[in-house]
């Protein structure tokens, strides 16, 4: 049995991004990470632009004592005006709109006085630039925009879109095989017998590998047979999947069979117990690039092993950038000792008008109750062998929402 730690190193921080890209749309790029560099096919903005509604004019006509200046024309934006303006002269124009020729400042509006005679009276100085955005002022054709690994955010879509680019090269998401096993599940909605239950671990434990970039390949509920089983990983391996996830079977019973699958198909083993409570029958493993893991069957066993390193293995393999796992908090109640493995203790938290986050342990921490699990939404680190700690101590949570 190993430390979380350990573990945590040999699955997780071993792992390296997938090499498979695929381009997407600009509006499906948000959150995918790039897999080139994306330059500028063009220079932003391409012409001197106005920053203001005002009147394009020379600054040396602008300045007092003010003179009366003649309004030749127009500039709007997407429409600029085709002549020159020579001294003596202005032209409307408003934000965004291109600068004409012989122009080299803005007079906003607000400062302008217009005639009845048509003619412009400044009300205040300009100097030579003011209010004019350059040429290229936000970037330059060839530009490297966005590097190669960046997350794309929002803004960075934004960006690529000003770039010229309608599609992104991306990374694509690593493909997690999921299987249920065991004779007593039965899929939600069907009808269920006696000694049954319902497989719901499948469902949590896909809703967070799609939060962590990966994409789900259901491969069902398999009964516990080794072939059944093994047939399952030999078709994610043939359809290149970049994980085979199992849930249950991973203990010691006669029925716990992926020990057996992953020693007949020779996967090369990285772990096969964690000294964590819950989740101690944690399995890991990899065959090629394949990625094996083996969730054990509790439902909090499954989503705290799931959280712990799952999600972080998706994400490496995703291209993603590795999230601090723990944060500080102080007890919300008294706790007692720790036994020898880490405790992962479904808990509340809250956090207070300073900052300050409490947590709670829940009062029931049998790994069976999804109620529980559901209703938690930290875990409440304890490491090996903690001492008791009262309320108000520093601790350390894992945040489930
Ligand atoms: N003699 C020992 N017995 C057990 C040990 C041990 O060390 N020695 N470890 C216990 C711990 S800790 C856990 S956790 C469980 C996990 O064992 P398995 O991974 O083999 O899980 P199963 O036996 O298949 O199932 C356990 C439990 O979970 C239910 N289950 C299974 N799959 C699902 C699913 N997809 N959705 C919902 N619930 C599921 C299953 O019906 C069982 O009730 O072993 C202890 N035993
Ligand atoms: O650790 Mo098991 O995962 O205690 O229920």
């Amino acid at each position: 049995m190993i430390s979380v730690d350990e573990a945590h190193r040999r699955l997780v921080e071993a792992a390296r991004p997938i090499r498979r890209t695929v381009c997407v749309p600009l509006r499906e790029a948000a959150g995918r990470v790039l897999a080139e560099d994306v330059l500028a096919t063009r220079t932003q903005p391409g012409f001197d632009a106005s920053a203001m509604d005002g009147y394009a004019l020379q600054a040396t006509d602008c300045q007092a004592p003010f003179q009366p200046l003649m309004v030749i024309g127009e500039s709007a934006a997407g429409r600029g005006f085709d002549g020159a303006v020579g001294p003596g002269e202005a032209v409307r124009i408003f934000t965004g709109a291109p600068l004409p020729q012989g122009a080299d400042a803005v007079l906003i509006q607000e400062d302008a006085e217009r005639r009845d005679d048509g003619s412009l009276l400044p009300q205040e100085a300009v100097t030579k630039g003011q209010h004019v955005r350059p040429a290229g002022i936000d970037f330059a054709a060839g530009r490297r925009l966005l590097e190669t690994g960046l997350r794309l955010s929002p803004g960075a879509v934004a960006l690529a879109a000003s770039g010229g680019h309608p599609q992104l090269r991306v990374l694509d998401r690593p493909k997690v095989a999921v299987l249920a096993t065991g004779d007593e599940l039965v899929e939600p909605g069907a009808a269920i017998g006696p000694s049954q239950i319902i497989a719901s671990n499948g469902y949590g434990v896909a809703a967070l590998v799609e939060a962590a970039g990966g994409t789900i390949i259901d491969c069902g509920i398999a009964r516990d047979r080794e072939d059944e089983i093994a047939s399952h990983l030999d078709r994610a391996l043939a359809e290149g999947c970049d994980c085979f996830v199992t849930i249950g079977g991973a203990s010691v019973g006669d029925h716990d069979l992926i020990g057996k699958v992953f020693a007949a198909r020779k996967v090369d083993i990285a772990f096969l117990k964690v000294a964590m409570r819950p989740g101690k029958p944690l399995m890991a493993g990899r065959i090629g690039d394949m990625r094996l893991v083996g969730l054990p069957g509790n439902p909090a066993s499954s989503m705290v092993a799931a959280t712990l390193f799952l999600a972080p293995l998706v994400r490496r393999l995703a291209g993603r950038p590795d999230r601090p796992l723990t944060r500080a908090a102080i007890l919300g109640a008294d706790v007692p000792a720790n036994g020898q493995r880490t405790d992962f203790m479904r808990s509340l938290a809250t956090t207070r008008d300073d900052g300050t986050i409490v947590v709670t342990p829940l009062p029931r921490q049998d790994s069976s109750l999804l109620s529980i699990y559901a209703a938690a939404n930290a875990l409440l680190m304890r490491a090996p062998d903690a001492q008791s700690a009262r309320a108000g101590a520093p601790c350390r949570i894992i945040d489930l929402a």
